[in-house]
Protein backbone atom coordinates (compact mmCIF):
# COMPACT_ATOMS: atom_id res chain seq x y z
CA UNK A 1 0.00 0.00 0.00
CA UNK A 2 1.07 3.25 -0.38
CA UNK A 3 -1.56 5.84 0.92
CA UNK A 4 -0.31 6.73 4.43
CA UNK A 5 -2.40 9.74 4.50
CA UNK A 6 -5.81 10.36 4.05
CA UNK A 7 -6.87 13.71 2.47
CA UNK A 8 -10.86 14.58 2.21
CA UNK A 9 -12.59 15.58 -1.08
CA UNK A 10 -12.16 19.37 0.28
CA UNK A 11 -8.69 19.56 0.83
CA UNK A 12 -7.70 17.95 -2.63
CA UNK A 13 -10.31 20.49 -4.41
CA UNK A 14 -8.92 23.51 -2.02
CA UNK A 15 -5.23 22.32 -3.82
CA UNK A 16 -6.33 22.03 -6.91
CA UNK A 17 -7.61 25.22 -7.05
CA UNK A 18 -4.08 26.52 -6.92
CA UNK A 19 -3.88 24.79 -10.43
CA UNK A 20 -5.04 25.78 -13.72
CA UNK A 21 -6.58 22.08 -14.56
CA UNK A 22 -10.18 23.00 -13.68
CA UNK A 23 -12.19 20.93 -10.77
CA UNK A 24 -11.20 17.75 -9.32
CA UNK A 25 -13.59 14.90 -10.70
CA UNK A 26 -12.05 11.89 -9.31
CA UNK A 27 -9.67 11.18 -6.95
CA UNK A 28 -8.17 7.52 -6.41
CA UNK A 29 -5.13 6.53 -3.68
CA UNK A 30 -2.51 4.13 -5.24
CA UNK A 31 -1.40 0.83 -4.27
CA UNK A 32 1.81 0.47 -5.76
CA UNK A 33 4.82 2.04 -4.14
CA UNK A 34 6.19 2.40 -1.09
CA UNK A 35 7.64 5.59 -0.21
CA UNK A 36 5.38 8.53 -0.58
CA UNK A 37 1.28 8.52 -0.84
CA UNK A 38 -0.01 8.89 -4.69
CA UNK A 39 -3.33 9.27 -5.64
CA UNK A 40 -4.55 9.60 -9.65
CA UNK A 41 -6.58 12.72 -9.74
CA UNK A 42 -9.16 13.16 -12.74
CA UNK A 43 -10.08 17.07 -13.52
CA UNK A 44 -12.19 18.82 -15.82
CA UNK A 45 -9.44 20.76 -17.07
CA UNK A 46 -6.48 19.96 -18.70
CA UNK A 47 -2.30 20.50 -19.34
CA UNK A 48 -1.29 19.49 -23.21
CA UNK A 49 -4.62 17.10 -23.25
CA UNK A 50 -4.04 15.57 -19.84
CA UNK A 51 -7.00 15.21 -17.45
CA UNK A 52 -5.27 13.14 -15.44
CA UNK A 53 -2.37 13.94 -13.49
CA UNK A 54 -0.94 12.20 -10.16
CA UNK A 55 -0.21 13.65 -6.82
CA UNK A 56 2.33 13.10 -4.75
CA UNK A 57 2.80 13.71 -0.35
CA UNK A 58 6.32 13.25 0.28
CA UNK A 59 5.83 10.91 3.46
CA UNK A 60 9.44 9.56 4.01
CA UNK A 61 13.32 9.47 2.97
CA UNK A 62 12.91 12.74 0.83
CA UNK A 63 14.61 15.88 1.78
CA UNK A 64 11.95 18.15 1.09
CA UNK A 65 14.47 20.93 0.02
CA UNK A 66 16.02 18.74 -2.81
CA UNK A 67 12.55 18.89 -4.07
CA UNK A 68 13.78 21.42 -6.43
CA UNK A 69 15.96 19.53 -8.25
CA UNK A 70 13.95 16.28 -8.46
CA UNK A 71 11.09 17.89 -9.62
CA UNK A 72 13.05 20.57 -11.56
CA UNK A 73 14.92 17.30 -13.40
CA UNK A 74 11.44 15.79 -14.62
CA UNK A 75 11.07 19.46 -16.25
CA UNK A 76 14.44 19.62 -17.47
CA UNK A 77 14.08 15.89 -19.19
CA UNK A 78 10.46 16.13 -20.32
CA UNK A 79 11.30 19.46 -22.23
CA UNK A 80 13.91 17.53 -23.91
CA UNK A 81 12.04 15.17 -25.40
CA UNK A 82 13.07 12.09 -22.86
CA UNK A 83 9.43 10.34 -21.79
CA UNK A 84 9.47 11.50 -18.30
CA UNK A 85 6.23 13.28 -16.23
CA UNK A 86 6.43 17.26 -16.04
CA UNK A 87 5.64 18.74 -12.64
CA UNK A 88 2.75 20.43 -12.85
CA UNK A 89 3.28 24.17 -12.03
CA UNK A 90 0.43 26.02 -9.75
CA UNK A 91 -0.33 29.57 -11.25
CA UNK A 92 2.21 31.11 -8.70
CA UNK A 93 5.12 29.41 -10.68
CA UNK A 94 5.60 27.00 -7.66
CA UNK A 95 6.50 23.12 -8.54
CA UNK A 96 5.35 22.18 -5.19
CA UNK A 97 2.88 23.15 -2.21
CA UNK A 98 2.06 22.13 1.42
CA UNK A 99 -1.00 19.84 2.97
CA UNK A 100 -0.68 19.99 6.68
CA UNK A 101 3.15 20.36 6.79
CA UNK A 102 3.90 17.58 4.05
CA UNK A 103 5.09 18.66 0.92
CA UNK A 104 2.94 17.67 -2.10
CA UNK A 105 2.90 17.73 -5.95
CA UNK A 106 1.28 17.45 -9.23
CA UNK A 107 2.61 15.74 -11.86
CA UNK A 108 1.95 14.56 -15.28
CA UNK A 109 0.49 11.19 -15.56
CA UNK A 110 1.79 8.98 -18.01
CA UNK A 111 0.17 5.75 -19.72
CA UNK A 112 1.27 2.57 -19.77
CA UNK A 113 2.05 -0.63 -17.17
CA UNK A 114 5.73 -1.82 -15.29
CA UNK A 115 6.48 -5.24 -17.00
CA UNK A 116 7.17 -8.17 -14.70
CA UNK A 117 8.97 -10.50 -17.24
CA UNK A 118 10.91 -8.09 -20.34
CA UNK A 119 11.12 -9.62 -23.46
CA UNK A 120 14.58 -8.48 -24.93
CA UNK A 121 12.99 -5.94 -27.09
CA UNK A 122 11.55 -4.31 -23.75
CA UNK A 123 15.11 -4.58 -22.88
CA UNK A 124 16.90 -3.14 -25.60
CA UNK A 125 14.28 0.06 -25.22
CA UNK A 126 14.43 0.47 -21.52
CA UNK A 127 18.59 0.71 -22.31
CA UNK A 128 17.89 3.10 -25.26
CA UNK A 129 15.57 5.82 -22.93
CA UNK A 130 18.08 5.59 -19.95
CA UNK A 131 21.10 6.68 -22.27
CA UNK A 132 18.92 9.21 -24.35
CA UNK A 133 17.59 10.57 -20.75
CA UNK A 134 21.78 10.55 -19.51
CA UNK A 135 22.20 12.86 -22.80
CA UNK A 136 19.43 15.15 -21.79
CA UNK A 137 20.25 15.84 -18.56
CA UNK A 138 23.96 16.69 -19.33
CA UNK A 139 23.06 20.19 -19.24
CA UNK A 140 20.74 20.27 -16.15
CA UNK A 141 22.36 23.10 -13.92
CA UNK A 142 21.71 21.85 -10.41
CA UNK A 143 23.74 18.91 -9.08
CA UNK A 144 22.98 16.10 -6.04
CA UNK A 145 25.81 14.37 -4.96
CA UNK A 146 25.01 10.55 -4.41
CA UNK A 147 24.40 9.80 -0.94
CA UNK A 148 24.11 5.63 -1.50
CA UNK A 149 27.46 5.10 -3.45
CA UNK A 150 29.83 2.55 -2.31
CA UNK A 151 31.36 3.91 0.87
CA UNK A 152 27.76 4.44 2.04
CA UNK A 153 27.06 0.89 1.33
CA UNK A 154 29.48 -0.60 3.29
CA UNK A 155 29.15 1.99 6.08
CA UNK A 156 25.42 0.86 6.05
CA UNK A 157 26.33 -2.67 5.91
CA UNK A 158 28.83 -2.42 8.82
CA UNK A 159 26.84 -0.21 10.97
CA UNK A 160 24.11 -3.41 10.50
CA UNK A 161 26.62 -5.18 12.11
CA UNK A 162 27.17 -9.12 11.44
CA UNK A 163 24.98 -10.14 13.69
CA UNK A 164 21.86 -8.46 12.85
CA UNK A 165 22.66 -9.54 9.57
CA UNK A 166 22.56 -13.31 9.98
CA UNK A 167 19.26 -12.63 11.99
CA UNK A 168 18.20 -12.07 8.35
CA UNK A 169 19.97 -14.80 6.20
CA UNK A 170 22.54 -17.00 7.13
CA UNK A 171 25.06 -15.72 4.29
CA UNK A 172 24.45 -11.72 4.64
CA UNK A 173 27.35 -10.97 7.18
CA UNK A 174 29.78 -11.67 4.45
CA UNK A 175 27.97 -8.71 2.57
CA UNK A 176 30.26 -6.31 5.35
CA UNK A 177 33.34 -7.28 4.07
CA UNK A 178 32.08 -8.14 -0.02
CA UNK A 179 31.01 -4.08 0.09
CA UNK A 180 34.42 -2.96 1.67
CA UNK A 181 36.22 -4.48 -1.05
CA UNK A 182 34.00 -2.98 -3.85
CA UNK A 183 34.16 0.07 -2.88
CA UNK A 184 38.25 -0.05 -1.89
CA UNK A 185 38.69 -0.39 -5.90
CA UNK A 186 35.64 1.64 -7.38
CA UNK A 187 36.82 3.45 -10.65
CA UNK A 188 36.85 6.94 -10.57
CA UNK A 189 36.57 9.13 -13.56
CA UNK A 190 34.03 7.71 -15.30
CA UNK A 191 32.01 9.96 -17.75
CA UNK A 192 28.84 11.40 -15.19
CA UNK A 193 25.61 13.03 -15.80
CA UNK A 194 22.43 12.96 -13.92
CA UNK A 195 21.39 9.17 -13.30
CA UNK A 196 18.28 7.78 -12.52
CA UNK A 197 19.83 5.21 -9.90
CA UNK A 198 16.79 3.04 -8.96
CA UNK A 199 15.17 2.28 -12.77
CA UNK A 200 13.90 -1.49 -11.39
CA UNK A 201 10.82 -2.56 -14.09
CA UNK A 202 8.15 -0.83 -11.78
CA UNK A 203 9.77 2.29 -12.40
CA UNK A 204 9.54 1.98 -16.32
CA UNK A 205 6.44 2.30 -17.55
CA UNK A 206 5.61 0.87 -21.12
CA UNK A 207 3.05 0.66 -23.68
CA UNK A 208 3.65 -2.78 -25.58
CA UNK A 209 7.47 -2.65 -26.71
CA UNK A 210 7.68 1.14 -25.95
CA UNK A 211 8.85 3.12 -22.73
CA UNK A 212 6.19 5.29 -22.38
CA UNK A 213 7.78 6.75 -18.69
CA UNK A 214 10.36 6.57 -16.43
CA UNK A 215 8.93 7.31 -13.19
CA UNK A 216 10.41 7.74 -9.37
CA UNK A 217 13.18 10.04 -9.84
CA UNK A 218 13.58 10.50 -6.02
CA UNK A 219 17.40 8.88 -6.30
CA UNK A 220 18.54 10.94 -8.79
CA UNK A 221 21.86 12.44 -8.60
CA UNK A 222 25.46 13.18 -10.89
CA UNK A 223 27.24 10.28 -10.81
CA UNK A 224 28.92 7.69 -13.70
CA UNK A 225 26.41 6.82 -16.40
CA UNK A 226 27.64 3.42 -16.85
CA UNK A 227 26.75 3.16 -12.93
CA UNK A 228 23.42 3.61 -13.98
CA UNK A 229 23.68 0.87 -16.38
CA UNK A 230 24.69 -1.49 -14.33
CA UNK A 231 22.28 -0.60 -11.74
CA UNK A 232 19.33 -1.14 -14.65
CA UNK A 233 21.36 -4.56 -15.91
CA UNK A 234 21.24 -5.34 -12.07
CA UNK A 235 17.68 -4.77 -11.56
CA UNK A 236 16.06 -6.38 -14.79
CA UNK A 237 18.42 -9.19 -15.82
CA UNK A 238 17.37 -11.73 -12.91
CA UNK A 239 14.72 -13.92 -11.63
CA UNK A 240 13.73 -16.58 -9.13
CA UNK A 241 14.92 -14.11 -6.62
CA UNK A 242 18.31 -13.14 -8.48
CA UNK A 243 19.20 -16.87 -8.74
CA UNK A 244 18.81 -16.92 -12.58
CA UNK A 245 20.24 -14.84 -15.03
CA UNK A 246 18.30 -13.83 -18.20
CA UNK A 247 21.57 -12.75 -20.60
CA UNK A 248 19.42 -12.37 -23.22
CA UNK A 249 17.90 -9.13 -21.23
CA UNK A 250 21.40 -8.27 -19.79
CA UNK A 251 22.42 -8.39 -23.56
CA UNK A 252 19.45 -5.97 -25.06
CA UNK A 253 20.13 -3.40 -22.47
CA UNK A 254 23.26 -2.61 -23.23
CA UNK A 255 22.97 -3.26 -26.67
CA UNK A 256 20.05 -0.88 -26.57
CA UNK A 257 21.74 1.65 -24.55
CA UNK A 258 25.05 1.51 -26.79
CA UNK A 259 22.41 2.61 -29.85
CA UNK A 260 22.11 5.81 -28.31
CA UNK A 261 25.00 6.38 -26.34
CA UNK A 262 28.32 3.59 -27.09
CA UNK A 263 30.26 3.22 -23.62
CA UNK A 264 34.05 3.93 -23.78
CA UNK A 265 36.61 0.79 -22.98
CA UNK A 266 37.32 1.91 -19.65
CA UNK A 267 33.60 1.89 -18.71
CA UNK A 268 33.25 -1.40 -20.34
CA UNK A 269 35.86 -2.90 -18.36
CA UNK A 270 34.16 -1.14 -15.30
CA UNK A 271 31.22 -2.66 -15.58
CA UNK A 272 31.38 -5.31 -13.86
CA UNK A 273 33.03 -3.84 -10.72
CA UNK A 274 30.28 -1.32 -10.91
CA UNK A 275 27.47 -4.53 -11.10
CA UNK A 276 28.74 -5.48 -7.75
CA UNK A 277 28.22 -2.03 -6.60
CA UNK A 278 25.20 -1.86 -7.81
CA UNK A 279 23.94 -4.88 -6.21
CA UNK A 280 25.48 -3.92 -2.64
CA UNK A 281 23.82 -0.80 -3.07
CA UNK A 282 20.76 -2.36 -2.78
CA UNK A 283 21.55 -5.27 -0.34
CA UNK A 284 22.50 -2.40 2.69
CA UNK A 285 19.25 -0.39 2.09
CA UNK A 286 17.53 -3.63 2.31
CA UNK A 287 18.92 -4.96 5.11
CA UNK A 288 18.96 -1.39 6.92
CA UNK A 289 15.28 -1.22 5.91
CA UNK A 290 14.69 -4.66 7.18
CA UNK A 291 16.09 -4.18 10.62
CA UNK A 292 14.43 -0.66 10.75
CA UNK A 293 11.23 -2.22 9.51
CA UNK A 294 8.72 -3.95 12.24
CA UNK A 295 7.76 -7.41 10.42
CA UNK A 296 4.43 -6.45 11.06
CA UNK A 297 4.60 -2.76 9.00
CA UNK A 298 2.53 -2.00 6.40
CA UNK A 299 5.26 -2.36 4.25
CA UNK A 300 6.55 -5.37 2.73
CA UNK A 301 10.13 -5.73 3.68
CA UNK A 302 12.33 -6.61 0.15
CA UNK A 303 14.69 -9.31 0.71
CA UNK A 304 18.45 -8.51 0.72
CA UNK A 305 19.77 -11.48 -0.48
CA UNK A 306 18.17 -11.25 -3.79
CA UNK A 307 20.60 -8.73 -4.24
CA UNK A 308 23.57 -10.67 -2.27
CA UNK A 309 23.05 -13.43 -4.82
CA UNK A 310 23.34 -10.69 -7.69
CA UNK A 311 26.25 -9.86 -6.29
CA UNK A 312 27.84 -13.05 -6.14
CA UNK A 313 26.95 -13.52 -9.99
CA UNK A 314 28.70 -10.66 -10.86
CA UNK A 315 31.68 -11.13 -8.79
CA UNK A 316 32.37 -14.81 -10.79
CA UNK A 317 30.44 -14.38 -13.93
CA UNK A 318 30.41 -10.24 -14.28
CA UNK A 319 33.28 -10.87 -17.34
CA UNK A 320 31.07 -12.72 -18.87
CA UNK A 321 28.39 -11.16 -18.65
CA UNK A 322 29.12 -7.72 -20.11
CA UNK A 323 31.57 -9.28 -22.44
N1 LIG B 1 3.71 10.06 -13.70
C1 LIG B 1 3.05 8.93 -13.49
N2 LIG B 1 2.19 8.46 -14.42
C2 LIG B 1 1.48 7.31 -14.22
N3 LIG B 1 1.56 6.59 -13.08
C3 LIG B 1 2.40 7.00 -12.12
C4 LIG B 1 3.20 8.18 -12.27
N4 LIG B 1 3.92 8.35 -11.15
C5 LIG B 1 3.61 7.33 -10.33
N5 LIG B 1 2.70 6.50 -10.90
C6 LIG B 1 2.08 5.31 -10.31
O1 LIG B 1 2.26 5.37 -8.91
C7 LIG B 1 2.97 4.24 -8.44
C8 LIG B 1 3.91 4.63 -7.30
O2 LIG B 1 4.79 5.66 -7.73
P1 LIG B 1 6.29 5.74 -7.24
O3 LIG B 1 6.83 7.07 -7.62
O4 LIG B 1 7.05 4.53 -7.74
O5 LIG B 1 6.11 5.66 -5.66
P2 LIG B 1 7.18 5.28 -4.55
O6 LIG B 1 8.26 6.31 -4.63
O7 LIG B 1 6.39 5.34 -3.30
O8 LIG B 1 7.69 3.89 -4.87
C9 LIG B 1 3.70 3.70 -9.66
O9 LIG B 1 3.94 2.32 -9.57
C10 LIG B 1 2.71 4.03 -10.79
O10 LIG B 1 1.69 3.04 -10.82
N1 LIG C 1 14.27 -0.31 -5.86
C1 LIG C 1 14.64 -0.46 -4.47
C2 LIG C 1 13.63 0.15 -3.55
C3 LIG C 1 13.37 1.61 -3.79
O1 LIG C 1 12.02 1.86 -3.54
P1 LIG C 1 11.09 2.72 -4.52
O2 LIG C 1 9.71 2.24 -4.21
O3 LIG C 1 11.32 4.14 -4.15
O4 LIG C 1 11.48 2.40 -5.96
C4 LIG C 1 14.79 -1.95 -4.09
O5 LIG C 1 14.25 -2.77 -4.84
O6 LIG C 1 15.40 -2.24 -3.08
Amino acid sequence: MAVYTQLSAETLGHLIAHYDVGGLVSAKGIAEGVSNSNWLLETTGSVANGTRFILTMYERRIDTSELPFFLGLLDHLSERGAPVPRTIHDRSGGASREIDDKAVALIEFLPGVSVDRPTPAQAFNVGAVLAQMHLAAQDFPMRRANDLGPDVSAAVLADCGEAALADIAHDLPAAVDAARVVADGWPQGLPRSIIHSDLFPDNVLMLGDTVSGLIDFYFACHDAMAYDLAVTHAAWSFTDAGRSFRSEIGQALVAGYESVRPLDAVERSALPLLAQGAAMRFVSSRAQDWIETPADALVTRKDPMDFMRRFAFYKHNGAKAFG
